[in-house]
């Protein structure tokens, strides 16, 4: 299980902009949620991918409570969850090739001899080619970096994945391809998502529910965790 309790974050702790947020995502299940632009579901999303501290609250990972963030996080916590970002540019090193970027992941936890295969197999699951793989950020399209990324997000076999705004800057027919290789991954490793977005045809879709912002924040605290449908 994933677990926020009463989640308070922001960048000034008079004035934050996530307020006592609970939700939960099961083994297995797609959780969307979804907010008006800068509510502070970017902010819930880094909280619950371990780069952003709260100030206060609790987040368990399959019952475990996360007590520390960025780069104190325990190797351990930081492995179960993969994270993609809505700006592929700002989210990838611009100096490597795709398949270091993708490979990145098993270098910095020591799993270099796993990089060959996984990096083949996961480049095919996202749809790149091997003619792309040699190339930098700088010469592929915003979808094909985004494609990498999330193979990056993947390499390590998350049983979490955080989508935040993964699609909003992409095309239907890269969207679909996206959404349909972190369904295929999820059939295979059981992992739980989160997705965040302001698209609620495309989170319901996707989803087994979806969560309205409004309804998580401060004032809703009598009915946390309530799916739209
Ligand atoms: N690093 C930061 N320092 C200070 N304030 C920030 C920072 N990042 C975000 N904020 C502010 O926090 C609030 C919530 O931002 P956040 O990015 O979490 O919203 P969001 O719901 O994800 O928005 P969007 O849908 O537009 O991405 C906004 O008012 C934003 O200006």
């Amino acid at each position: 299980m994933l677990e926020l309790h009463d989640i308070t974050a922001g960048y000034d702790s008079r004035t934050p902009v996530v307020r006592n947020v609970t939700l939960t995502v099961a083994p297995g299940e797609a959780v969307g949620l979804l907010g008006p632009s800068g509510c502070g579901k970017s902010t819930l999303a880094r909280v619950t991918a371990l780069l952003h501290r709260p100030d206060s609250g609790t987040l368990l990972l399959d019952g475990e409570p996360v007590r520390r963030w960025r780069h104190r996080a325990p190797r351990a916590h930081r492995t179960v969850l993969g994270v993609v970002f809505q700006q592929p540019r700002l989210a990838a090193d611009p100096r490597l090739r795709l398949t270091d970027l993708i490979a990145e992941p098993l270098r910095a936890t020591g799993r270099r001899d796993e990089i060959p295969h996984s990096v083949g197999e996961l480049a095919a699951a996202v749809g790149l080619t091997p003619d792309l793989l040699d190339r930098r950020p700088h010469e592929v399209s915003d979808g094909q970096l985004q494609r990498a990324c999330l193979a990056r997000a993947l390499v390590l076999r998350p049983r979490w994945l955080i989508c935040d705004e993964m699609t909003a800057m992409l095309d239907a027919s890269t969207t679909a391809a996206l959404v349909a290789a972190v369904e295929n991954y999820r059939a295979a490793s059981g992992a739980g998502l989160l997705a965040v977005g302001h698209d609620q045809l495309l989170l319901d879709r996707w989803c087994d529910r979806t969560l309205h912002w409004d309804d998580l924040a401060v004032g809703a605290k009598t009915k946390p965790d309530q799916p739209t449908r």
